[in-house]
């Protein structure tokens, strides 16, 4: 709903300049400014949305938002550019998140894939046309499924999804939520009907300085909503978040969680375990997923749905039945009639690596476990040599390969990886589909190779530019050439 002068105002809590007209958008993009749009010039972490001014003006903005007067042009200046962006892209939206039922999950790792299980369930209870997700993977919008760009993208994209969830008659969101999104402003003026903490390790320190700054971030999540919360017993920081936030209940193994894990084992390629829940008893519940990981990410998913009043059978269907999370232990059809397997995994953390590698020991019995891995450029650097050790620790042959560079020198990031790696085991292959093609030429019957990383990713970000790379097609297009 557009605009005008005194209601911007009102929303910004600032003087705003004469208008000529109602503002009908906002941006911090200056190539993405609409005529009549408002134009937020942002001080970002590499550039000034200032200097893109000029820009936004002759694009046709009616009125720029900054930190500071810009010389020469009517601005609005608001204490927080960020925080400004949010609230006006919220009012212009009409506060969509007010018309539904939105569930954040929030956490280190298992985000995306809790938020596919509470998808899964919250379909089977209210149907695909009324429910919707947004995560790292995929966007869906009832029965259309998009590909993500971001975890949690700007306020702007967020509301203009949320909206347009609304607008197509949707009730249920599963909204996945980073720490980026809560510390950037991108989902202030998103209420929040329920919330899922899953785990919390280091990771994101270059944003947020220390665990405790990357925790009360996260915190904020549990500290704005005021349906059901719950947090994951067997994470330190979990468990001090139920002690911290009023009625926050918990899930895990811990003998004293309210949703309690119980008599898990695997069974082929399913986990069998059972939830002691408060109010329903013990459930029974069979999933499609490997490893003690996900049976957390499906018990945190479920101990949700079933605060939220869904019904406890629905949920038990919708586990078991349950489609594969794409690119989260995905495993590539082509490699079966070759006598191995290769899983597809979006670990890019140590914490990650380790999780995927200990399933997939597993599922290796008596066969040999190889992984090709990288680390990301310009991120978290502690984690390179951790992510080394691990790969060695745990698999037979290693191959470190480049995951996104951005600008970095991707055999620079290889060597800090293999400081913390064995060279026993362990190689580096810069060119990722060669290492792929590395492993899969060394790969036997009854081994597993798992490709980590890059997981449902379609792009490889290196200093060069962008080029397509998806793990999935490469394994494939590798195995059918031969
Ligand atoms: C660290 C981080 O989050 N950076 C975000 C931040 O970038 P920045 O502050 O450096 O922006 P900038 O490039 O300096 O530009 C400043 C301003 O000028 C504007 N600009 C720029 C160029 C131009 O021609 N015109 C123009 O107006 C930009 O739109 C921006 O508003 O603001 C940008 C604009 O909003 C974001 O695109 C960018 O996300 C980048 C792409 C990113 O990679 N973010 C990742 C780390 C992220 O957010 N990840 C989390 C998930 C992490 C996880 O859980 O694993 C996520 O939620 O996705
Ligand atoms: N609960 C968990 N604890 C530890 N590791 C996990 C957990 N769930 C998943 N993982 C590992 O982390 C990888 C990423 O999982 P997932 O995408 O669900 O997490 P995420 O929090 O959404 O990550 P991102 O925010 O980076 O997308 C998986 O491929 C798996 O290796």
């Amino acid at each position: 709903m557009p605009l005008d002068q005194k209601s911007v105002a009102r929303v910004l809590g600032v003087e705003v300049p004469p208008l000529t007209g109602p503002i009908v958008a906002v941006t911090h993009d200056s190539r993405a400014v609409v005529p009549g749009g408002a134009f937020v010039a942002i001080n970002g972490f590499t550039t000034r949305g200032a200097d893109f001014v000029p820009q936004a003006m002759e694009r046709g903005a009616a009125l720029v938002i900054a930190e500071e007067p810009i010389d020469g042009i009517p601005t609005a200046v608001v204490p927080d550019d960020r925080v400004a962006l949010a609230a006006l892209a919220t009012e212009l939206a009409g506060h969509p998140s007010h018309d539904l039922t939105v569930y954040g999950i929030t956490g280190t790792n298992g985000k995306t894939t809790s938020s596919y299980v509470l998808h899964a369930i919250l379909t089977a209870a209210y149907g695909e046309a009324t429910t919707g997700l947004m995560t790292t993977a995929e966007i869906i919008v009832g029965t259309h499924h998009e590909m993500a760009v971001r975890t949690t993208g700007e306020a702007t994209e967020v509301q203009a999804n949320l909206a347009r969830m609304r607008d197509a008659g949707l009730q249920h969101v599963v909204l996945e939520t980073s720490s980026h999104g809560i510390h950037l402003h991108r989902v202030d003026g998103t209420r929040y009907a329920a919330a899922l903490f899953t785990n919390l390790t280091r990771d994101h320190l270059d944003l947020h300085g220390t665990m405790e700054a990357y925790y009360r971030t996260k915190r904020k999540l549990f500290e704005w909503t005021d349906g059901p919360k719950l947090a994951n017993a067997d994470d330190e920081w979990g468990a001090r978040l139920a002690q911290e936030i009023p009625g926050t209940l918990t899930f895990g193994a811990a003998s004293n969680a309210d949703y309690r894990i119980d008599h898990e084992r695997r069974d082929g390629v399913h986990t069998v375990f059972e939830l002691v829940t408060p109010r329903h008893g013990r459930l029974k519940l069979r999933i499609p997923l490997l490893g003690d990981y996900n049976v957390h990410n499906v018990a945190g998913a479920a101990g949700i749905a079933l605060e939220m009043g869904m019904s406890p059978d629905i949920l038990t269907r919708a586990v078991s039945e349950m489609r594969q999370v794409p690119g989260r232990f995905e495993r590539v059809p082509a490699a079966v009639d070759r006598g191995f397997e290769v899983v597809v995994d979006y670990a890019h953390t140590d914490i990650g690596l380790r999780a995927v590698l200990e399933v997939a020991r597993e599922v290796a019995g008596a066969g040999r476990l190889l992984c090709v891995y990288g680390a990301a450029g310009a991120r978290d650097r502690d984690k390179r040599p951790k992510m080394g050790a691990v790969a060695s620790e745990l698999a037979d042959v290693a191959i470190i390969t480049t995951d996104d560079a951005y600008h970095e020198d991707p055999q620079d990031i290889a060597n800090e990886v293999m400081a913390g790696a064995d060279p026993a085991n362990t190689t580096i292959v810069i060119d990722r589909r060669d290492a792929i093609d590395k492993a899969l030429r060394e790969a036997r019957s009854g081994d597993v190779v798992v490709v980590a990383g890059k997981g449902h990713e379609r792009v490889q970000h290196l200093a060069t530019g962008d080029v397509p790379f998806h793990d999935t097609t490469v394994v494939t297009e590798l195995l059918t050439s031969r």
